[in-house]
C-alpha cells in the first residue's frame, strides 16, 4: 500500500536511522513535518517533499503488539481520518481494537519486504551470501555424517565406524570395550558430539577415575570444543554457598571425579537430581558387581544409568573380572534383558554354533558348497525370503552379504558392544622385549627367593636404592638414552617416590614422578613435565595408577621396574605407550633377578603367553586356568621342571583360548565391530563432507560481512582479529584474536591454532548469524541483459521452509532443497531457470544506496505486485516439498522400525523404548512437516538495463 501524505498520528520509519523505531507525525504543516520516535525518546524534522521515511502499515495476519505490550493477530484493517484502526484477538481470547499510534514503538523490521519498504537494503554480496549460507546449512544438517566433522582426530575408519552407528540411535546404550589405546574416548566424544550437533543430547555428565578428570577435560575442549566444567566437592559446596539452585544444574556438561562422588552423599543427591541426556562413565571395569553385592560405585552408576536416556560404558578389559564382570556392565546398560546371570552364560555359549555358521557362510562361494546341516541351520536362523534368495545359487551371493549382516544383528550381544582389536585396525607397531637379567645382590642372598616379586621391599628401606642392582641399571640405562623419553613404572607408589627422588637429586637426571599420592593438579603437572619436548624431563616415575587412561605416546621406551601378577595391569602398562599416535616400535624394558619369582613372572608372560609382544584378548582367563602352576613354579624359582610344566602349560591353555575365541563370540563382535566397506563409506562421507577450500571462501566472506580481519599466517593458516568497524560480538573470536587453519593434518600438528571446520562453533556461530540475522535478506540491484525489457522490475526471491519443531527432529534433513529461488516480473513469469543463481549474481550490478531509497520510494506498489506473483508461484511448489519430505521420512522411518522391530523378535537387546520413540518420531516429523512452509526468507529487485556491452 503506498500512502505518503503525512498525518498526524500516522506511524512511519525512518530509511536512515531504523535503530530509532516506529516513529508517530507529531505535526505536519506544510513543507515541513516533526515525527516523534518514542522508543528513542528523540524528535526529528523533515522536509515533507524528500522526507528518507516509509510509511508502515500493516496488514490482515501481521502480529503486533500495543505500547502496553499486549500482542495479538490482527483480523481487520479499518481507515480513520487517514490513520488506521487495527482489529484481533488477544493471546487470552478478548477482542482487541487499537490505534496506530497505540502500537508498539520498539519495533524492528526484520522481514526481507518490511526492510526494502524501509529503504534498508543490504549489499549484493550480502545477498549472495545469505543464500550460500542456506545451502551449506542444509547440506550439513542432511548429511548422515554431520556431527563427524568437528573432531581434532585423524579420521579412523574404526573409530567413525562405531561413532556413526552408535550415534544415530536413539538415546544409545552401549560399552565401548576396544582393546587399550585404540580410542574409547575419541569415539566417545565423536558419539557425543554427533547427539549435541543433531540436538538429541542437551546435557551430558562423565564420570571418570579421579586421576583421569584433567585428561578428559583437555580432550573434550581440545578435540570437539566440548566444553566441561569439573565439579568436585570444593566446586560443589561455593556453589551451594552461592544458593543458586542445583549447583549441577550450573553447567550444560559437568566431568566428576568417581571416587569424589562416593565420598560426598550430598554431591550425589544434587547429581541424581539434575536432569541429563547422556551419562559417560570411563574405565567402567572398576565398579565391582556380584549377584550377592555390589560396590558404592556401581550402585551409584546404577541408579544414574537408570535414569539417564544414553549411556556410554567405556573399557579395555571388559572381562578383566570374568564373565561375571561383564555382565554386571550389560546390566548397567539393559537390566531389563540381562537380568539372569546363568540364562546369561548360557546365551553366551549358544554364539559358537552362529558364529562357525557365519564364517562357514562366508567362506562358501556357491549355495552347494555349504552342507546340508549348514543350509538348514540357516533356514532356522534367517528371514523366509532372504532363505530363498540365498538358496538360488544366481542370487546367492549378493544375499550372502544381507545374510551375514542378519546373523550378526539378530544373535549376540552386538548391538550394546563393540570392541576393535589391533588386528583390525592395524598399522600398530612391534613391541619389542628387552631382558636384563641381574644377579641377586648380596644384600638379597639368602632371603625367600621365592618372596621376591618386589625386590626393593626385601633390602632395608635406608638403602635399597644403593644396593638393589635394578637401580644402578636404571641410572645407566637413563644415561644411555639421553635423548629419549623414558616411561618407568612400577607397582609402589613409595618405590616411585624414592626412585624419582634418587634419580633427581643423587644423579642429576631430569625426572618426574607421579602417583596416587599427589594431588591431581600435581600429577598433571609431572605429566605435562615429562610431555615438554624442550625443557622436560628424561623420565616419568609412575606408581600403578600411572599406568591406566593416560596418554603417553610421545615415548617409545618403557621401563617396568617390576611385573605385575594380572596381566591384564601388564597390558594397561604398555598401552601407556602402544597406543593410537604411537610412531615407533615400542620397547618394553625388564629388568630382573635370576632365579627369583620375578624372573618366574617374566617366562611366564613372555614364553607362556607373549603378553609383552602383542596384544592378549584373553589373559585374565589365561592367568585363571594357570594359577596353580604358577604358584608352584614361583615356590620354586630355581626348579626348572616347575617352569618348564608351567610354560607348557600356559602355551597350551593360550592357544586353546585364541582359538576359540577367534571361532566364538568374539569373532562374532569382531565383525559387527567393524565392517569395512562401511566404515570407508562413513570415512569418505566425512572427507567429502569437510570442503576445506570451500569453508575457507564461506568464512572468508563472512568475516568481509561481519567487519572481521584475517592475515595469512604461514601455509595453510590465517590470524583472525576483531576489526576496527565490527559492529557486533563474533562467534568464538576472543578479542586478542586467535591463529585458525582450515586443514586436519595441520591442526592436528599444531595444537595451538584452532581448527575450523563445518562444525566449529565459530563456523556454527556464524552460519547462525547470518540467518538469524536480517544481513543480506534485502537487496536492490541493476540486471544488465538484453533478454528482458530495459526498464522492467523484477524480483528474485529466496523462500525457505520453516516450520516450529523440536530441534532434535531435525525436519530440515527430509526436505529436499536449502530453499526455493524463484525470479518473477510483474506478469507472474518465472525466469529462474533463464538467469541461474550464479549467472544473476554475476551480472547484477550495485545501486546506490541513496538512489535505491529513492526508488524505493515510488516502487512499492510494483513490488508488492512481484511479491503477490512470488507467493502465488510457490504455492503448489511447497506442496510438493512437504509431501516429498513426508515421502522421504515416511520411507526412511518405516524402513528402520520394520527392520528394528523383526530384529526385536529376535534379539532381545532391542527395547521397547527404541520401537515407541521410532513411533513418536514419526508421528512428530509428521505433523512437524505438515506445519510447515515456505517463507520469504530474503529478497533481491532488480531493475533491468542494457548490457553494458
Ligand atoms: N582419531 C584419533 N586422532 C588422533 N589421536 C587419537 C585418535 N584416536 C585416539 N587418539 C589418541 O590416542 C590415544 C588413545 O586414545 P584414547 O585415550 O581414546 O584410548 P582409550 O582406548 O580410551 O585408551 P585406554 O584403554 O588406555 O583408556 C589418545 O592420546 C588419543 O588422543
Amino acid at each position: 500500500m503506498s500512502d505518503s501524505a503525512f498525518i498526524v498520528g500516522q506511524r512511519w520509519v525512518s530509511n536512515s536511522e531504523a535503530e530509532l523505531g516506529l516513529g508517530i507525525i507529531q505535526e505536519s504543516s506544510g513543507r515541513r513535518i516533526e515525527v516523534f520516535f518514542p522508543a528513542a525518546a528523540e524528535s526529528r524534522f523533515y522536509a515533507a517533499d524528500n522526507a528518507p521515511l516509509s510509511r508502515v502499515i500493516y496488514s490482515e495476519g501481521d502480529k503486533v503488539s500495543t505500547r502496553e505490550d499486549v500482542s495479538f493477530v490482527i483480523s481487520a484493517v479499518q481507515p480513520f481520518n487517514g490513520c488506521y484502526i487495527y482489529q484481533g484477538d488477544t493471546e487470552a481470547g478478548e477482542p482487541i481494537s487499537i490505534h496506530e499510534m497505540d502500537l508498539d514503538s520498539r519495533v524492528h523490521f526484520n522481514q526481507p519486504q518490511d526492510r526494502f519498504f524501509a529503504g534498508q537494503v543490504d549489499k549484493n554480496s550480502q545477498f549472495e551470501l545469505r543464500a550460500k549460507t542456506l545451502s551449506y546449512q542444509h547440506e550439513l544438517v542432511k548429511s548422515p555424517v554431520y556431527g563427524l566433522l568437528g573432531g581434532r582426530v585423524q579420521l579412523l575408519p574404526h573409530q567413525l565406524y562405531i561413532a556413526q552407528q552408535v550415534a544415530q540411535r536413539f538415546a544409545p546404550r552401549v560399552l565401548l570395550a576396544d582393546e587399550v589405546g585404540l580410542g574409547k574416548t575419541i569415539e566417545a566424544g565423536l558419539i557425543l558430539h554427533k547427539q549435541v550437533l543433531s540436538g538429541q543430547v542437551r546435557r551430558a555428565l562423565i564420570v571418570v577415575p579421579d586421576a583421569l578428570l584433567h585428561q578428559w577435560l583437555v580432550e573434550m575442549l581440545r578435540r570437539f570444543n566440548l566444553t566441561f566444567t569439573l565439579i568436585d566437592h570444593e566446586r560443589h559446596e561455593a556453589l551451594q554457598e552461592l544458593d543458586e539452585g542445583n549447583p549441577f544444574d550450573s553447567a550444560q556438561f559437568v566431568l566428576c571425579g568417581l571416587n569424589d562422588l562416593l565420598a560426598n552423599p550430598q554431591m550425589q543427591m544434587d547429581m541424581l537430581a539434575a536432569q541429563w541426556d547422556m551419562l559417560i562413565v570411563d574405565e567402567a571395569h572398576h565398579l565391582a558387581w556380584s549377584p550377592e553385592q555390589s560396590s558404592e560405585g556401581y550402585q551409584l552408576i546404577e541408579t544414574l544409568a537408570a535414569q539417564i536416556p544414553a549411556l556410554l560404558l567405556l573399557t579395555a578389559t571388559p572381562e578383566q573380572l570374568g564373565i561375571e564382570s561383564h555382565f554386571a556392565r550389560l546390566r548397567l546398560l539393559d537390566s531389563d534383558k540381562f537380568f539372569d546371570f546363568d540364562d546369561f552364560v548360557k546365551q553366551e555359549a549358544a554364539y559358537q554354533p552362529v558364529s562357525e555358521l557365519i564364517e562357514q557362510l562366508d567362506a562358501a562361494e556357491t549355495w552347494a558348497q555349504l552342507s546340508a546341516a549348514q543350509q538348514s541351520q540357516l533356514k532356522d536362523y534367517i528371514d523366509e525370503l532372504l532363505f530363498q534368495q540365498l538358496s538360488s545359487e544366481d542370487q546367492f551371493t549378493v544375499a550372502k552379504v544381507d545374510a551375514i549382516q542378519q546373523l550378526l544383528d539378530r544373535h549376540g550381544t552386538g548391538r550394546v558392544l563393540y570392541r576393535n582389536t589391533r588386528d583390525v585396525v592395524k598399522g600398530f607397531p612391534n613391541r619389542i622385549l628387552h631382558q636384563y637379567e641381574l644377579s641377586l645382590p648380596q644384600a638379597l642372598v639368602g632371603e625367600e627367593v621365592s618372596h621376591i616379586i618386589l625386590p626393593e621391599q626385601h633390602f632395608t628401606e635406608a638403602d635399597w636404592l644403593k644396593n638393589d642392582s635394578r637401580v644402578s641399571w636404571l641410572v645407566d640405562f637413563l644415561k644411555a638414552h639421553r635423548d629419549d623419553k623414558i616411561l618407568i613404572i612400577c607397582a609402589q607408589a613409595d618405590t616411585a617416590q624414592q626412585l624419582e627422588n634418587y634419580l633427581n637429586i643423587n644423579q642429576g637426571i631430569r625426572s618426574a614422578v607421579f602417583h596416587e599420592g599427589l594431588s591431581l593438579v600435581n600429577r598433571d603437572r609431572a605429566a605435562a613435565y615429562f610431555a615438554d619436548d624442550e625443557e622436560g624431563a628424561q623420565c616419568l616415575v609412575c606408581s600403578e595408577i600411572g599406568s591406566e587412561g593416560r596418554n603417553f605416546q610421545f615415548s617409545h621406551h618403557l621401563v617396568l621396574f617390576d611385573l605385575p601378577v594380572n596381566p591384564d595391569l601388564l597390558e594397561q602398562r604398555i598401552g601407556r605407550l602402544d597406543r593410537i599416535g604411537q610412531h615407533h616400535d615400542v620397547h618394553i624394558h625388564v629388568p630382573y633377578y635370576a632365579g627369583t619369582a620375578q624372573s618366574v613372572l617374566l617366562h611366564w608372560y613372555h614364553d607362556g603367553m607373549n603378553a609383552f609382544e602383542q596384544v592378549l584378548a584373553a589373559g585374565q582367563r589365561i592367568a585363571g586356568e594357570t594359577k596353580q602352576q604358577l604358584q608352584a613354579a614361583m615356590a620354586e624359582p630355581g626348579n626348572n621342571k616347575a617352569l618348564d610344566s608351567l610354560i607348557k602349560q600356559t602355551q597350551k591353555v593360550t592357544e586353546q583360548t585364541l582359538a576359540e575365541l577367534q571361532s566364538g563370540r568374539h569373532r562374532l563382535l569382531e565383525r559387527h565391530s567393524y565392517n569395512e566397506s562401511h566404515a570407508e563409506y562413513v570415512v569418505g562421507e566425512v572427507e567429502s563432507l569437510s570442503r576445506s577450500l570451500e569453508l575457507a571462501g564461506f568464512m572468508d566472506d563472512v568475516f568481509d560481512a561481519f567487519g572481521v580481519d584475517q592475515q595469512p599466517h604461514s601455509s595453510d593458516s590465517i590470524i583472525i582479529e576483531p576489526g576496527t568497524h565490527m559492529q557486533t560480538q563474533f562467534p568464538e573470536l576472543p578479542d586478542e584474536g586467535l591463529t585458525a587453519t582450515y586443514q586436519r593434518h595441520k591442526a592436528l600438528g599444531r595444537e595451538d591454532m584452532t581448527f575450523l571446520t563445518w562444525e566449529h562453533p565459530m563456523v556454527l556461530g556464524a552460519i547462525d548469524m547470518v540467518l538469524n540475522s536480517e544481513l543480506g535478506n534485502s537487496a536492490f540491484c541493476t540486471l544488465a541483459t538484453d533478454e528482458v525489457k530495459a526498464g522492467s522490475l523484477l524480483l528474485e526471491a529466496i523462500f525457505v521452509m520453516r516450520t516450529v519443531s523440536e530441534r532434535d527432529l531435525q525436519i530440515q534433513r527430509f526436505i529436499s532443497e536449502s530453499h526455493i529461488r524463484l525470479v518473477v516480473d510483474e506478469r507472474g513469469r518465472q525466469y529462474q531457470t533463464l538467469f541461474e543463481e550464479q549467472d544473476f549474481n554475476k551480472m547484477a550490478g550495485r545501486i546506490p544506496r541513496a538512489t535505491a531509497q529513492e526508488l524505493i520510494r515510488h516502487a512499492r506498489s510494483p513490488v508488492e505486485n512481484l511479491l503477490e506473483q512470488a507467493k502465488k508461484a510457490v504455492v503448489d511448489m511447497e506442496k510438493t516439498l512437504k509431501q516429498e519430505a513426508l515421502d522421504n521420512m515416511n520411507n526412511e522411518l518405516e524402513q528402520e522400525y520394520q527392520r528394528l522391530s523383526a530384529l526385536a523378535k529376535v534379539n532381545p537387546n532391542i527395547r521397547p523404548q527404541e520401537l515407541d520413540y521410532l513411533k513418536q518420531r514419526q508421528d512428530k516429523l509428521n505433523s512437524g512437516i505438515q506445519s510447515a512452509s515456505l517463507s520469504l526468507d530474503a529478497i533481491r529487485v532488480a531493475i533491468v538495463t542494457e548490457p553494458n556491452n
